[in-house]
């Protein structure tokens, strides 16, 4: 048996559900010869209470970091962690994170990274949902020609919340309550989260060189007069919708709210559910739908990519250049 040492850099939301997986799938990696030692938690408020183990190596100063074969990044932001995780990768060490935000905005650092297979990010996008992957791997023989999908769910459960009558406000604030919405929820309300997410779709589909700006991207924070309403009267939802097309200038990337008849999948009931639909020459429509926020869904996998760079898996590679 090995002893493989782990860093964990976070333990909010999701970074609880992370400790309590990789306690409850212990066999997992025992069954890999692997034997998990937790180097450090790394956290910002060692009072704030927290619902994990008490032995559990919490703590405010990063030391550990440089010790850790591995390191789990699930504390979001951008600078602070990519910070953390450079002379990581700059050793040629898998990270696994969750920070979609760090992932779309920092690419241009990241990227070799990438496409060296060192970086598992499959929960950045529809969490415990698995699409990264099969993207990545399985789906490569085709070529998508046409991606949409409902990305954010604290979006996803605000609209549906306020179909059955209830205010934007307090919906928002149920969101934050279940551990849907980022820690600055204008992240989740204005599209920009789902924007994130579009682009790291888009450089395992379209373009490895996809950037942020050329998402065009609107939110649920700020919809027209009368849109819901109207919607709503129509026998409509509301769905924040993020698409991915081709047209004879290139690759159209946009996030926006967008009215949708009742019987949509789209629509199909479930708080934090997102779902992505794509065409594809070779693969046909395929159609992925599940729950995609939360502590221990996003842990979900979040360990199962752990799993795979224990077990020497590369991580999400996007699209080679020029392919
Ligand atoms: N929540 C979800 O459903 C999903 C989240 N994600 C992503 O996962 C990541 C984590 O999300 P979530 O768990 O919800 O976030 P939380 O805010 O619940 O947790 C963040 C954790 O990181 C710690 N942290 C934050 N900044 C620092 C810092 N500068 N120094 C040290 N510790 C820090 C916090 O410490 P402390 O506890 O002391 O405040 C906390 O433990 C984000 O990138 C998010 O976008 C992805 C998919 C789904
Ligand atoms: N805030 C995000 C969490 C998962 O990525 C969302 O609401 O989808």
């Amino acid at each position: 048996m090995r002893t493989l040492r782990l860093g964990l850099l976070g333990c909010g939301t999701v970074g609880s559900g992370v400790v309590q997986l990789i306690h409850q799938r212990a066999e997992r990696f025992r069954a890999l010869g692997i034997q998990i030692e937790l180097m450090g938690v790394l956290v910002r408020d060692l009072q704030r209470p927290r619902a994990v183990q008490p032995d559990l190596p919490l703590t405010t100063d990063a030391s550990f970091v440089p010790d850790c074969e591995v390191l789990v990044e699930v504390m979001g932001g951008v600078e602070r962690p990519l910070a953390l995780c450079r002379d990581h990768l700059l050793a040629g060490k898998p990270l696994v994170s969750a920070n979609k935000a760090m992932l779309a905005e920092r690419w241009s650092e990241l990227r070799p990274y990438a496409e060296r297979g060192q970086l598992h990010y499959e929960a950045s996008v529809m969490a415990g949902t698995p699409v990264l992957g099969p993207l990545s791997t399985t789906l490569r023989a085709s070529r998508v020609t046409h991606l949409e999908a409902l990305l954010n769910a604290t979006c996803t459960f605000i609209l549906g919340r306020m179909e059955a009558g209830e205010d934007y406000l307090i919906a928002l604030r149920e969101a934050q309550h279940l551990g849907y919405a980022e820690e600055d929820p204008t992240l989740d309300v204005s599209g920009v989260d789902a924007a994130q997410k579009l682009v790291i779709l888009a450089r395992l589909v379209a373009d490895p060189a996809f950037g942020l700006g050329q998402v065009q991207c609107e939110g649920i924070d700020a919809l027209p007069a009368g849109f819901f309403a109207e919607a709503h009267k129509a026998g409509e939802r509301v769905r924040l919708v993020a698409e991915l097309t081709q047209d004879v200038c290139g690759w159209q990337a946009r996030v926006s709210p967008r009215r949708l008849p009742a019987t949509h999948p789209f629509c199909a009931p479930g708080a934090g559910r997102n779902a992505l639909r794509l065409q594809g020459e070779g693969c046909g429509e395929l159609y992925f739908a599940g729950a995609s926020a939360g502590g221990l869904v996003t842990a979900s996998a979040v360990v199962g990519d752990l799993l795979s760079a224990v077990s020497g898996v590369p991580g999400h590679r996007p699209l080679p250049t020029g392919a």
